[in-house]
């Protein structure tokens, strides 16, 4: 199967819960095993502040779902959460994306992997770097490398 991370985000009706309750759903997708989770994260808002702060986290899986499935299956997962999105970049019960997927670079209209804010996001780039501290881009760029140059976004960690 293909190596993969996930990235969790919620900042809307509970996010802790929201997030357990996807990492579970994650778990018992087809044909994937879930291999780690990351511990949380609240930090505040990247892009629009007139919003809760978010908790985020990361997942490791492996795979035999393609990247078009997977992402089917993630939005499946986030319809689920009742997700509506009101406007761009605003609050959100559950975000689930495709941050890395296996050593494909992948452009579509629907999908871009790896994931393109990824270097900007220290709620992404910890919780990658809790489930493998020596992660590589497709391009062999470090995440270690990318978290050094990262902006900090007063990341706190809450659990484990
Ligand atoms: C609204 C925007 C850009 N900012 C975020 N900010 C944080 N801290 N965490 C997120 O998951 C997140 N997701 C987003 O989509």
């Amino acid at each position: 199967g293909t190596d993969v991370y996930i990235g969790l985000g919620s900042n809307l009706a509970d996010p802790l819960s929201q997030l357990a309750r996807a990492v579970g759903a994650l778990a018992n997708l087809p044909k994937t095993h879930l291999v780690a989770q990351s511990p949380f994260y609240a930090s505040s808002p990247v892009g629009p502040q007139d919003q809760p702060d978010f908790i985020n986290g990361a997942v490791q899986l492996v795979t035999e779902l393609s990247a078009l499935e997977l992402l089917d299956a993630l939005q499946t997962i986030e319809q689920g959460h009742h997700r509506e999105r009101i406007r761009r970049w605003g609050p959100r019960t559950l975000d689930l994306d495709i941050l890395i997927y296996g050593d494909s670079v992948i452009e579509s209209e629907r999908l871009t992997v790896p994931h393109r804010e990824l270097p900007n996001r220290d709620f992404v780039l910890q919780p990658l770097l809790d489930l493998n501290p020596d992660l590589k881009l497709p391009d062999g760029t470090t995440i270690a490398h990318l978290r050094d140059q990262c902006p900090d976004n007063n990341l706190r960690r809450l659990h484990p």
